[in-house]
């Protein structure tokens, strides 16, 4: 273990925003509200794309919210200090993000009608995206190497541990009528679709005009601009000059860094964790 990291129950997390303690004090004792929304992922899966999304459903359209209050302060992160403080002190309905795994979660979650949508991504572009976002930070320890990162990823070395075990945590939970899943692929290639899913889920009934807002305001180029959304805000303080959260955008960017034994072995590797469950889940494959 390294100085940048915190280990808890045998999964690292990112050290300076989180501790031990209030990993396990968040597991034993957060409370949900009926109303409150949730967004869960592994990292590198969407993330932040989904919190743009949802906030402007909320604001119907209206870009006022996105564009005057940075998106961990729209969806705070429940894992970290400063997330949970403001989630603990927040009234009304509240938008919470969180990677945590299902063990960690809280248990209060699985008493609750607290809505949830879980994004799931090909897991080969989480590596990609997770390589160059995590080396640009001082949060974890930094992979030398796409090759080292691939390595650690598949031995379930990176911060919040195996995605097959987060995956195969959270999925049981998708017949529940407050959880819905979705994948990036689905929401890159049928936005609007995609979007109207979720407003029916969360019960929201909006105007094609409003739809389109959303459609167009939480698009890659429009977040990428701005700069309560693109991370920008975190330079100096948790990024480097050459981090980015909106990189590439695109699904199947991991065919332009894997090299053929990597993409076999990963293959092999999801063939033996993953075969037993239904693969439409995994829209990619
Ligand atoms: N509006 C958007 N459209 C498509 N991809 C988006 C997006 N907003 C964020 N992303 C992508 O989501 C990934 C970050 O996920 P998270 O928010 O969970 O950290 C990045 O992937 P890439 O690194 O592949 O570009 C980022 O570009
Ligand atoms: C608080 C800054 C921060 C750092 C890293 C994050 O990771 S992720 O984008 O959610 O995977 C988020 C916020």
């Amino acid at each position: 273990m390294t100085e940048e990291e915190v280990r808890f129950e045998g999964i690292f997390f990112p050290k300076q925003i989180l501790s031990p303690e209030m990993l396990q004090e968040v597991r034993e004792e957060f409370t949900f509200k009926e109303e409150d929304v949730l967004i869960l992922t592994f990292p590198k899966s969407g993330t932040n794309w989904m919190i743009e999304i949802i906030c402007l459903i909320l604001s119907k359209g209206d870009t006022k919210w996105i564009q005057s209050v940075p998106n961990w302060d729209r969806s705070p992160w429940l894992e970290s200090i400063s997330g949970y403080e403001n989630l603990k002190n927040k009234e009304g309905p509240r938008l919470i993000s969180s990677h945590l795994p299902i063990q960690l979660f809280p248990k209060a979650f699985f008493k609750s009608k607290a809505k949830m949508i879980y994004i799931i991504r090909n897991p080969r572009d989480i590596i990609v995206s997770g390589y160059f976002f995590w080396k640009s930070t001082n949060l974890v320890k930094r992979p030398e190497s796409l090759e080292q990162y691939f390595e650690w990823f598949i031995q379930g070395n990176v911060p919040y541990g195996s995605w097959f075990d987060h995956i195969r945590g959270w999925l049981p939970m998708r017949d529940k009528e407050n959880v819905l899943i979705l994948s990036y692929e689905e929401l890159k290639r049928d936005t609007r679709s995609a979007v109207e899913k979720i407003c029916q889920f969360l019960g929201k009934k909006l105007e094609p005009e409003e739809l389109s807002s959303v459609v167009e305001n939480s698009s890659f180029q429009v977040m990428k601009e701005n700069n309560m959304s693109n991370f920008s805000l975190l330079k100096g303080l948790h990024l480097g000059d050459t981090g980015c959260l909106l990189r590439k955008g695109t699904p199947g960017d991991w065919k332009n860094y894997f090299t053929v034994a990597q993409a076999e072995a990963f293959d092999k590797l999801f063939q033996e964790k993953m075969a037993d469950l239904p693969q439409e889940l995994f829209p990619w494959q």
